[in-house]
């Protein structure tokens, strides 16, 4: 058995330059100790458990890579069950946020600071492998008496380097022994098996991070390309590398003679620095290719086999299928040609996480498109609508971003979430875009640009994923010509258009009615018109499209006497009138219909008719219309 005094005694060997057997990186370490953390070898210190609420601050800063993490925790835990290691995920702090141990052992493990909360820095603890490997950025075993402090020698702790998609060291897994063999190599087995963890860790937090960019994978083996990959980068479309695994990071560096150590050396550098490889080449790499041709040489000249992801939005289980239009999306409408080549074009869009802009009139059904494509895109967050038009000008700020506790008079003591952050995961409608503030279209830019909210009051912008949808009856670019709408988020926002028809034009006129139809079934029983009248809502322009429609025909059902709807039933002004004059009838008994339907609402009541609310204003002071009181 090592004696304290033996340890001390080595150890000042080593101060004094003399050679001791010791691994290098110990004796690195032991050299921080001495010089740089200034710690006394002859004074030993109790493991440091951090306060309750430090180590609460401590797991909420790693909350993300502790969710990553944790499977791959579980796992290398079964496999190593039995034979009473420890797992250990610490912050770049050397701070406990996550623990896997037998509870059988509990206190003895909470005394020896294998435990939630304990500190592992260098300076704190000494040599020990979560310090060293923080200090190093590599994998390593500080094993028994290769720890600084004689507290921790009857330990033998393994741990290896995760490292974020930027390449910096974000924490440290360690798997340790309470007591081991005497022998170092003994450990070998467990830093494989912690190698492999970290590596399928960092692959998994890549992948979660990057949906929109594509991703290459690496192996040396075609075997295990595709199953397990030794490493992977990230590339935007503008063929720059954008996020890495650290064995990314290393195969970069060495085919571009960089050092991994300085990860600006190879993010946002182009991937062609590196590999001879351009953007345009990295769809040859799909899996739609045998694996044994994906074949990559790096610029010096070493030879992978290569797999590379498409970019893509997380989806539910039950996503698109390749090929299959969505239910939704085929609700859209009925088949004729130009339905048929617009339900296609939505279909390939809801699968892509490009934001899309929609044209068309009012009541034409941009919302109803809007959702499709969300429920065709698999997302597995929600739709999130807000109407631009519909709300005043000093609410859409804070509906969209939100705002924190006391960001100004009358905000709620808790701050609220905006739409923009509701909509995580999710799609963010923005219906009417063309009437938003120009001073709200630059913070909207932000978002699209960098992903991050920045509440109302808040300082700390926080991340967001989300999918833009938006629409405008008026065209855009007309509103961009005219100065009132930001060119630049224009074409954020207008990665495609889809237009949608007038119901005057549509194709499937009939499939319309009859979808209109089946939502105002009387006691189960779907009315149907009758020819004549079916002519006449052929003849007419709907100006308000399919929601005059849908109003038209709600009326129309609860007049009709039995389940066919004849001209009768009909407003008297429907046949051909042309847009607005509809309203023009002698005594304004329409209008009021109409406006009480909408509870005297205007601008609803124009919104179903399709016109201004000055022309409804003008009409209610020509027909002297006044509410019921
Ligand atoms: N393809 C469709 N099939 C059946 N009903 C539809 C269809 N598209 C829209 N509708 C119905 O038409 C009405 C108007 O649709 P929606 O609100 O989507 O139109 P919009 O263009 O967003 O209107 P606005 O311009 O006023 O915002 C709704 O009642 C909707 O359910």
């Amino acid at each position: 058995m090592f004696s304290h005094s033996e340890h001390i005694r080595e150890i000042e060997r080593v101060s004094r330059g003399l050679v001791t057997g010791r691994d290098d990186m110990v004796v690195q370490s032991w050299l921080r100790c001495l010089d740089q953390h200034r710690l006394d070898p002859t004074h030993a210190c109790e493991a440091f458990i951090l306060p309750e609420a430090r180590l609460r601050e401590h797991r909420q800063r790693s909350e993300d890579l502790i969710r990553i993490a944790r499977s791959g925790l579980e796992h290398l835990f079964h496999q190593v069950a039995g034979q009473n290691y420890v797992l250990l995920l610490s912050d770049r702090k050397g701070v406990t946020v996550e623990f896997l141990g037998d509870p059988l052992f509990d206190n003895n493990l909470r005394k020896a600071g294998l435990y939630l909360g304990s500190e592992w820095s260098e300076s704190r603890a000494g040599t020990c492998a979560v310090g060293a490997c923080i200090e190093t950025g590599e994998a390593l075993t500080i094993h028994q008496t290769d720890h600084f402090d004689n507290t921790h020698t009857p330990l033998s702790c393994t741990a290896a380097p995760i490292y974020d998609t930027t390449g910096e060291l974000a924490a440290v897994l360690d798997i340790s022994l309470l007591s081991s063999p005497i022998l170092k190599a003994s450990q070998s087995l467990a830093r494989h098996l912690v190698g492999a963890t970290v590596r399928r860790i960092e692959l998994a937090n890549l992948m979660a991070q990057t949906r929109h960019e594509w991703v290459l994978r690496f192996s040396r083996s075609p075997e295990f390309l595709d199953v397990d990959p030794e490493a992977a980068i990230s590339i935007d479309g503008g063929g720059r590398i954008i996020g890495m695994t650290h064995g990314g990071a290393q195969i970069l560096a060495r085919a571009g003679g960089a050092d991994w150590r300085t990860p600006a050396s190879l993010i946002g550098q182009p991937v062609s620095k590196f590999l001879n490889l351009e953007v345009d080449g990295l769809s040859e790499l799909t899996r739609r290719r045998p694996t044994q041709d994906r074949l990559v040489f790096a610029r010096d000249g070493n030879a992978l086999f290569a797999h590379a992801i498409e970019p893509q939005i997380q989806r539910r289980a039950s996503a698109w299928v390749h090929g299959e239009i969505p239910q939704a999306i085929r609700r859209l409408g009925g088949d004729t040609p130009e339905i048929v080549a617009l339900q296609a074009k939505v279909a390939k869009l809801a699968r892509t996480a490009l934001p899309v802009l929609i044209q068309g009139e009012t009541g034409s059904g941009k919302e109803h498109l809007a959702r499709a494509i969300h429920e065709g895109s698999g997302l597995t967050g929600g739709f999130v609508a807000i109407n631009c038009a519909a709300i005043p000008e000093q609410l859409i700020e804070s509906e969209l971003f939100g705002y924190m506790p006391g960001a100004f008079t009358g905000a709620s003591a808790r701050g609220r979430k905006g739409l923009v952050e509701q909509a995580e995961r999710g799609t963010l409608f923005l219906d009417e875009i063309g009437d938003m503030p120009l001073a709200l279209q630059s913070r909207l830019l932000r978002v699209l640009a960098e992903k991050e909210v920045l509440p109302i009051g808040g300082h700390e912008p926080r991340p967001v994923n989300i999918r833009i949808v938006s629409a405008s009856h008026r065209p855009l670019h007309e509103l961009v010509a005219e100065g009132r709408f930001r060119q630049d988020l224009f074409y954020r926002l207008n990665a495609a258009t889809l237009a949608l028809p007038p119901l005057r034009e549509r194709t499937d006129f009939e499939w319309i009615i009859a979808r209109v139809l089946e939502r105002h079934a009387k006691d189960g029983k779907v009315p149907v018109l009758s020819s004549l009248a079916l002519d006449l809502l052929k003849r007419h322009d709907w100006p308000g499209n399919i929601r005059e429609l849908d109003n038209v025909l709600a009326v129309a059902v609860a007049l009709s006497e039995g389940d066919v709807i004849e001209p009768s039933d009909l407003p008297e002004t429907l046949p051909g009138a042309p847009s607005g004059a509809h309203m023009a009838d002698d005594t304004g008994g329409e209008l009021r219909r109409l406006l009480s339907a909408c509870n005297w609402n205007v601008s609803e009541a124009a919104r179903q008719l399709g016109v201004d609310r000055s022309t409804v204003h003008r009409q209610i002071r020509r027909f002297g219309i006044a509410p019921k009181h």
